[in-house]
């Protein structure tokens, strides 16, 4: 048996963590033999509802279960962290974007990206879910001097996984035979879910779709999906948001499929001319738990404009985070 690693979770008595934490204890995320030690932060009024979470923890019985700690203090729920996930922030109604979520959420992340500093495994793997999380994860990798810039990541997962499902849905074949979707920039409506590179079963995915249907109906559908669940769910996604944490930590983790990327939020260094320092969607492949773009992809004018829409508004969300004292 391997040795149980730390993973941090915050806000673990909410939507998602419900759905997380579970899956986390099976061994969805590290592997059937992974032991895990689970370490949840809540606030403090929240702790009661989460107790209750942890009573149903133990009755799932998980082999790989090894420990539950529970805290309203990061310094005790990131201590040793082997991974972190930053879930813990308020979801948004509707009508609302998500960077309107900035000014009630962004001073959650400095505190936790302080202590995160502090006291994590020195080789902390950070996923950011709570919103705007790109912004989110620039706070906290911005408060945490003591870790490297690359240990912040973003979820941009889970429109990605819309992706494969909305291009698996037009061309009526399995998701299982779609590779290299990419998702660049924010998880935000400005996003750009690309397909210039994805194919179908091998073929190109642009020689099976419409032009028209691509920028008139793919698009916008993968970036408003998100408020297309809050109309019809009265709540945000959290099942499949959940599920796209396990799968970008899993990734990160146990690395990507050969001939296969997947997208995540990392911090740019000036690839493909996005500004060097924000935390926008790339497409990256993984090996040995390390990250890395993937270089020399053709980037047409349609996509340049695209990929610097949603550079734009992260350039602005950083901005304004300056202006709020959370960024230098
Ligand atoms: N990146 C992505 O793709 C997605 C992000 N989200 C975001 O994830 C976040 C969480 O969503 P839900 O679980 O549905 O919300 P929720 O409201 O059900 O749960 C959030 C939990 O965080 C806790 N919390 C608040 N401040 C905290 C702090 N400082 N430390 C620790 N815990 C804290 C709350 O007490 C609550 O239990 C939201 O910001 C939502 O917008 C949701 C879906 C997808
Ligand atoms: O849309 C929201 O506010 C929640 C979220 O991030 C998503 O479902 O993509």
């Amino acid at each position: 048996m391997k040795t149980p690693v730390r993973v941090a979770v915050t806000g673990a008595a909410g939507q998602i963590g419900y759905s997380l934490l579970f899956r986390i204890a099976s061994g969805a995320m590290l592997g059937d033999d992974q032991p895990v030690i689970l370490q949840l932060l809540e606030v403090t009024p929240a702790l009661k509802a989460l107790q209750g979470v942890v009573m149903e923890l133990q009755d799932g019985a998980y082999p790989l279960l090894t420990e539950v700690v529970t805290s309203d203090d990061p310094m005790v729920a990131f201590k040793d962290a082997d991974y972190a996930l930053l879930v813990g922030a308020m979801p948004r109604k509707a009508g609302m974007e998500r960077g309107d979520l900035l000014s009630a959420n962004g001073g959650i992340f400095k505190p936790q990206g302080e202590a995160l500093s502090e006291v994590a495994s020195r080789d902390v793997k950070v996923l950011v879910v709570g919103n705007p999380a790109n912004t989110n994860a620039l706070i906290a990798q911005q408060n945490a001097p003591k870790l490297g810039a690359g240990q912040f990541t973003a979820m941009v997962r889970l429109d990605h996984n819309r992706a494969l499902s909305q291009l698996s849905a037009k061309t009526g074949k399995p998701v299982s035979g779609i590779r290299k979707m990419t998702i660049w920039g924010n998880h935000s409506s400005t996003q750009y879910p690309d397909l210039s590179q994805t194919t179908v079963d091998g073929t190109p995915a642009l020689e099976l779709v419409a032009q028209d249907w691509y920028e008139g109906e793919f698009i916008p559908t993968v970036a408003k999906r998100g408020a297309a669940i809050i109309e019809a769910r009265g709540a945000s996604s959290a099942a499949s948001a959940a599920s796209a944490a396990i799968d970008h930590m899993r990734n990160w983790a146990l690395g990507t499929a050969p001939g296969d990327w997947v997208s995540m939020g990392i911090p740019s260094d000036g690839s493909y001319g996005v500004p060097e320092g924000l935390i926008y969607g790339f497409p990256v492949t993984v090996s040995g738990g390390k990250y890395e773009i993937v270089q020399g992809l053709e980037v047409s004018d349609f996509s340049r404009r695209m990929m610097d829409a949603t550079a734009k508004e992260l350039t602005e969300e950083r901005d304004a985070v300056r202006e709020l004292g959370l960024v230098k």
